[in-house]
């Protein structure tokens, strides 16, 4: 039987046509872009292309506000190294519980290395961003706040453009995370505040190894990479060329197809949710209900191990994940979840499905007929689902 995969936060298949764009920049075009002959040249042609079709992605105002590097990490590490330098005489940043750990892992070094003050903002039950705390945490002493435009794990979006206003208002630089949005919701930032945004191409249905930073006209920026000229003085080395070329093309790609295939994904995702959620009892739909990615659904199974769910999946031939890909194969539940206080009995359970536009209605029908069962089989060998079963009946009987 075809495989489903069901794990597209964590990548996405380059398209077939993002390979073929790429292919003749290996042997046919194997020029550097920075040679003056006639092979560089072409290379620098195509290279100018890809950085149109990025821009376009984004709503960038001018082309050359794209940096590119290897990932959304680089661009991340980029991005907050960068304005700490700049932004002389403060030393805070203001970022959220939920973020990935390209972001999180870094400002606790930092915090630890550098004395630089990081101000964690927290999210309620639902993912959604304690905004209150927020307004309290900037100040003129904030060199930077980075908060993820949408969560890899819930899908849950945050107010990027209202929060990029708030910062501004104090002095302080805007980062965004939107590894797992762009692509996915519309973006247009020549009409935002925010200064900086990461993103990454194997989110998108490009390659691996390929990402770009944004960074708005007339914002200073340090390179985390020195080295030659290439983009612009901005992140030294020999171009990633099949890396941008196929970065350029899946973006292309996804403006084209966004608007109905941002209508078709959701439409599987909701019935693929809503199906579960009847079908189980004892199921929590974990992030925003609204206000989220349209491919994204992340449910916990109470009383029950997420990785023996995944596990039982992946037998019937669907792939999925129980949260980040950087953190699956621990036994430690997710920080994002614990960050938005899960029950206790629903905090190892979570599975989550994310969708792409390579999805079917078949995929949805292939995992409503096995999850099911799944969960029943391992409920019935769970302690804790047999001891909760037994307490209910006891309450239920002692109410009688
Ligand atoms: C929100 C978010 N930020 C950053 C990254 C890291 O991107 P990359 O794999 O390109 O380094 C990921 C990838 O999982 C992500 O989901």
């Amino acid at each position: 039987m075809r495989p489903v995969y069901l794990d597209n936060n964590a990548t996405t298949r380059t398209d077939p046509a993002v390979v073929e764009a790429m292919l003749p920049f290996f042997s046919e075009h194997f020029g550097n872009a920075s040679s003056t002959h006639a092979f560089g040249e072409h290379v620098g042609e195509a290279l100018k292309k890809a950085r149109k079709q990025l821009q376009a992605l984004l709503g960038a105002a001018f082309d050359h506000e794209i940096i590119y590097t290897s990932g959304g990490t680089e661009a991340d590490n980029a991005a907050i190294l960068s304005a700490l330098e700049t932004q002389e005489g403060r030393d805070e940043i203001v970022t959220t519980t939920v973020e990935h750990p390209a972001i999180l892992t870094l400002v606790a070094h930092l915090e630890k290395t550098r004395g630089i003050k990081v101000h964690l903002i927290g999210v309620d039950r639902h993912g959604r961003l304690d905004l209150d705390a927020y307004a309290k945490a900037l100040s003129p002493k904030t060199a930077l706040v980075s908060v993820m435009w949408a969560n890899n794990e819930t899908g849950t979006l945050f107010p990027v453009a209202e929060l990029a206003e708030q910062a501004k208002a104090v002095g302080a630089l805007f980062h965004t995370d939107a590894v797992q949005a762009v692509g996915k919701v519309a973006i247009d930032l020549k009409s935002t505040a925010i200064d900086m945004l990461s993103l990454s191409g194997h989110k998108l249905h490009g390659p691996k190894g390929i990402g770009a930073l944004y960074v708005k006209k007339g914002v200073k920026f340090r390179p985390l990479i020195r080295g030659g000229h290439q983009e612009r003085g901005r992140r030294g080395g020999t171009e990633n060329v099949p890396g941008i070329i196929g970065l350029g093309a899946a973006a292309d790609l996804a403006l084209q197809h966004m608007e109905e295939e941002r209508t078709r994904v959701k439409a599987l995702r909701d019935r693929l949710e809503q199906g579960i959620l009847q079908r189980v009892s004892n199921t929590l739909l974990n992030g925003d209900g609204d206000n989220r990615l349209p491919n994204t659904a992340n449910i916990a199974f109470e009383y029950l191990d997420g990785e023996a769910v995944l596990h039982n999946l992946n037998k019937a031939g669907v792939a999925a994940s129980t949260g980040s890909a950087c953190t699956s194969g621990s036994t430690e539940p997710s920080h994002v979840l614990r960050a938005m206080n899960l029950p206790a009995t629903a905090l190892h359970g979570a599975l989550r499905l994310s969708l792409s536009r390579e999805n079917t209605g078949e995929d949805v029908d292939r995992v409503l007929e096995a999850l099911p069962e799944i969960v029943t089989r391992l409920r019935a060998m769970s302690p804790a689902w047999l001891a909760r079963e037994g307490a209910d009946g006891a309450a239920v009987a002692s109410h009688v």
